[in-house]
């Protein structure tokens, strides 16, 4: 048999499925395509050197929608190459367009089952009449074939709305959404409906209007941002990059965000809309802003809701993060009261960039605020209170005690647990070598305890013994140490190896093999899931160990270490909780006069 050669054939109506279902948002995506070709078409015939005005309109009435454009135009052979071909494109390879893949006209049969062009091209040619079919079958008609009109240059398109569609061409919504992708064009966008005719756009963004001086600029610029936000913003500041030929404003929020507030940015691509939600032009720690950016030659990917990440994005983003970062640097220079307030609003997005860049951390850090056992503070106060060193904890719960043992005018501990406060610190130390940075641990501050003398030893020995006794079986080690403040009767820290001892608790009897496998593992050293601290300054310690060994001091210690857990933010363990509440229901019974409130605990005797 001799070999065939064939050509591929396009199921039209499988590849329109394709589109709506995983490519596109929904329906009304079909008003976008139309006018990022409108806006390629105007783009094509300025390069020509024409001179006109460019505009584009929708003309909506009663389920049929045109949509024209005064740009280039087709001729006869362009239909054949690139319209009527899928995947052929008069853009591709060129960063001056929106379109480059030549499948976007499909998105009209999303709405309509046919697709009616009428164009005239500016390079002379004669017009053409086209109607292509979502069965995949299309007719041309040309000026030379048929009487068409010779009309101006530029397109025209009809839909007839599908009777499932007609809600996407009603001249409301048609209306809301082409001002919300052109709501930058600088040309005007108008609709004709059943009402008459409507502007939809400002033609042009604000802020590149410097026709009525700087003043005006900058106040029409901060009303677009007061709308976008809501409220008026702190400041802008202009966005110009080399790379992507990005230009727009970055609105400085007049609230702090939140951490994770990332991909609230709205991009546009030469002046068309692209997302709402964009995250990758503006740098990751800029999160004190929210940016409005048009990108002149990046690229969208294929469904037009984001940006292609490539190199110029990449490049774009370096330009934006520069541009920011010297923003922030001319005011801590120019209006450092300025800067002050900005620091309270947004420390932590100034703290990011700061963690990642040591010049920018020189220079800002001695300007923001740190948590500590003192309050807030900046670093050179903190500096000033604890004679050139900076002690942090990094650790939530290790900080609560530190911050419970650090003493009313001593050094403080500084809160480091949150995102780049220890990273910074470290940093500040490596940079500033006569500043001692010292990241505390629990056998840090463990360390700062007294031990008893050799006489509080003997006279303390039951007391010891009793504690010990007791809550071992908790897990606990026991302690006693002298330590201020002396209103803390007893203070819990993790032992070595917390995690594993808790978990083996909190897994109990019945957890099978992974609590044998914890159980085996527990041999391996003979620390304590806890080490529990009591305070030989505290009156109610020292009471204590003068009651003999019984029920009743069990009680007392068992309860004291319960308060430390709660006093230190630790979780309790079923057995914990098991003894607080059985204290609590003796305590309750002693007060009504229950001759058996006394009774040993469960876990106690
Ligand atoms: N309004 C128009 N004016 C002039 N040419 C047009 C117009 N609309 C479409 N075309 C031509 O038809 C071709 C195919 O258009 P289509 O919208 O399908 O794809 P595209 O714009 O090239 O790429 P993309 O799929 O990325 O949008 C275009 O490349 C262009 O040559």
């Amino acid at each position: 048999m001799r070999p065939m050669t064939r050509s591929f054939a396009v199921d039209l109506r499988g590849l329109i499925d394709l589109l709506s279902e995983h490519l596109y948002a929904g329906p009304e995506v079909y008003v976008r395509e139309l006018m990022q070709n409108g806006v390629d078409a105007i783009r094509a015939r300025t390069d020509l050197g024409d001179t006109f005005s460019p505009a584009l309109t929708f003309d909506v009435q009663e389920g049929r929608l045109t949509f024209t454009d005064n740009g280039v135009g087709l001729s006869p052979d362009d239909i054949h190459t690139f319209l009527a071909t899928i995947g052929r494109s008069s853009k591709r390879g060129s960063v001056e367009f929106i379109g480059q893949f030549g499948i976007g006209l499909l998105a009209c049969f999303l709405v309509s089952e046919e697709i009616e062009l009428v164009s005239r091209s500016a390079r002379g040619t004669p017009p053409v009449r086209w109607v292509g079919r979502a069965d995949g079958s299309y007719t041309l008609l040309t000026g030379e074939d048929a009487a068409l009109p010779a009309g101006p240059v530029g397109t025209q398109i009809t839909l007839r709305a599908r009777p499932d569609r007609a809600a996407f061409l009603l001249p409301d919504r048609v209306a809301s959404w082409a001002a919300e992708y052109g709501a930058l064009l600088p040309y005007p966008v108008t609709l004709v409906g059943p009402a008459g005719s409507v502007s939809l756009n400002a033609t042009g963004a604000p802020w590149l209007d410097h026709s009525r001086g700087e003043e005006a600029r900058r106040a029409a610029t901060l009303a677009y941002g007061e709308a976008l936000l809501n409220a008026p913003p702190l400041d802008f500041v202009d966005v110009n990059t080399h790379a992507g030929a990005v230009r727009g404003v970055a609105f400085i929020l007049p609230w702090t965000p939140s951490l994770d507030a990332r991909g609230h940015h709205r991009v546009y691509v030469r002046h068309m809309l692209l997302s709402e939600q964009e995250e990758q032009l503006t740098p990751r720690w800029a999160f004190f802003v929210k940016t409005v950016l048009d990108a002149g030659t990046l690229r969208p990917n294929a469904a037009r809701d984001a940006l292609r990440d490539d190199a110029d994005l990449h490049a774009a983003r370096e330009e934006i993060a520069g541009t920011l970062r010297d923003w922030l640097l001319e005011l801590a220079r120019e209006q450092p009261g300025r800067l002050r307030e900005l620091i309270t609003l947004h420390y932590l997005s100034i703290k990011a960039l700061a963690a990642e860049d040591d010049d920018f951390l020189t220079l800002f850090l001695p300007w923001l605020p740190f948590e500590s056992s003192a309050g807030r503070q900046t670093l050179p106060e903190l500096l000033g209170r604890s004679g050139g060193e900076l002690r942090f904890v990094a650790d939530l719960n290790l900080y609560r005690q530190a911050a419970q043992l650090a003493a009313p005018g001593g050094p403080p501990v500084i809160h480091a647990v949150y995102t780049y406060d220890h990273t910074l610190l470290e940093r500040y130390g490596a940079l500033n070598p006569q500043v001692r940075v010292t990241r505390l641990s629990a056998a840090d501050l463990v360390q700062d305890l007294a031990p008893p003398t050799p006489a509080e030893r003997r006279a303390t020995a039951t007391l010891l013994a009793a504690a010990q006794d007791t809550l071992a079986p908790l897990d606990a080690g026991v302690r006693l140490s002298h330590f201020e403040p002396a209103a803390l009767c007893a203070m819990a820290f993790p032992g070595a190896q917390r995690d594993l001892h808790r978990t083996r608790q909190t897994v109990g009897p019945s957890g099978g093999l992974w609590a044998d496998l914890l159980d085996d593992l527990k041999d391996v050293g003979d620390t304590y899931a806890m080490d529990v601290h009591f305070n030989l300054n505290h009156p109610l310690v020292q009471r204590a160990a003068h009651l003999p060994d019984g029920p009743l001091l069990r009680r007392v210690l068992g309860m004291l270490y319960v308060q430390a857990l709660l006093l230190g933010h630790h979780p309790l363990t079923a057995r914990e909780l098991e003894l607080l509440n059985g204290g609590l229901l003796d305590l309750i019974g002693v007060a009504l006069g229950d001759p058996d409130a006394s009774r040993p605990a469960p876990h106690l005797n």
